[in-house]
């Protein structure tokens, strides 16, 4: 299918962005995200949304279950969690007279020939229809043969796949910062280019079973890496208001990353 020469963006967002200190999805979130999008199409701007947090708003309704086994208790929170976030998306982007879809993928989808054909064929099948597409990880089937290290490495593989000219990582902290966001006397990193050394500068998060996977480590792995194929990428706080525009517009927000 022909690729239209509409600006294509990933927006990847994490599950931390989406919950509140109770771990309770916060739908005023779902729709800030969802309203900057729908502006962005006004200017003929073509946003694919990667959405975690199916595995933690599935685990608000079920709650603490029998289940012993963790990679079991994955699925089952994400199975009931996708379609109730994606209820959220779905209602959202109708309210401003959007169509979205869902894609659900494991890392083999990307793998050359038939399957990442197969890909490409689907987003851009949607795309050239006006569709938003939002992806996650197929959390129900993954699990036993091909995970991704977490959704920023899907969010680059999609960027990359769809040629996207920019990838937005949203996360609960305004970017890299040298050190952990929540000690004193650390400061955000505002410009990171693709062959930067700073592994030494990520710390443990601390958070628990459901509250997403992979961290700043993996952020700054896959933000140097599209950097490095030509996509600019920032990482930036998703909770902020007009993120998503203010960066499209160049303005000085969160981390940039480029080659
Ligand atoms: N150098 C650093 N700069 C920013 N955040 C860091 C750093 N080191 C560790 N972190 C932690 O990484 C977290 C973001 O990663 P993660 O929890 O995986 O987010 P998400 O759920 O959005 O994918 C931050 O909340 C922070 O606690
Ligand atoms: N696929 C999982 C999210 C896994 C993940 O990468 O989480 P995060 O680090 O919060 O982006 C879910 O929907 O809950």
């Amino acid at each position: 299918m022909e690729k239209s020469e509409k600006k294509r963006i990933v927006i990847k967002v994490g599950t931390n962005v989406l919950t509140n200190k109770d771990n309770r999805l916060v739908r005023p979130i779902i729709h800030q995200i969802v309203k900057q999008i729908a502006e962005l199409y006004e200017q003929d701007i073509l946003s694919v949304l990667i959405s975690s947090g199916s595995v933690i708003s599935g685990k608000e309704v079920v709650g603490s279950c029998n289940i012993k086994d963790k990679a079991t208790r994955r699925q089952v929170f994400s199975s009931v969690g996708q379609p109730r976030m994606m209820r959220q998306y779905y209602e959202t982007f109708h309210d401003y007279g959007m169509k979205c879809a869902q894609v659900l993928a494991t890392k083999r989808d990307f793998n050359p020939g038939v399957w990442r054909e197969n890909m490409i064929n689907c987003y851009e099948g949607l795309l050239s229809e006006g569709i938003i597409p939002i992806a996650n990880e197929d959390d129900a089937t993954s699990v036993s043969h091909s995970m991704f290290t977490d959704n920023d490495e899907l969010a680059s593989l999609v960027a990359e796949l769809i040629g996207a000219d920019m990838l937005i990582i949203l996360t609960d902290t305004h970017g890299l910062y040298n050190g952990h966001p929540d000690d004193d006397g650390t400061k955000i990193i505002r410009e990171v280019k693709a062959d930067e050394r700073l592994d030494h500068y990520i710390r443990e998060s601390g958070k628990g079973e459901a509250e997403g996977r992979g961290g700043m480590g993996s952020k700054l792995k896959i933000a140097q890496g599209a950097a490095a194929k030509d996509i600019t990428t920032y990482i930036a706080n998703g909770k902020r208001e007009r993120v998503i525009l203010d960066i499209v517009e160049g303005k000085r927000v969160g981390t940039k990353f480029t080659s």
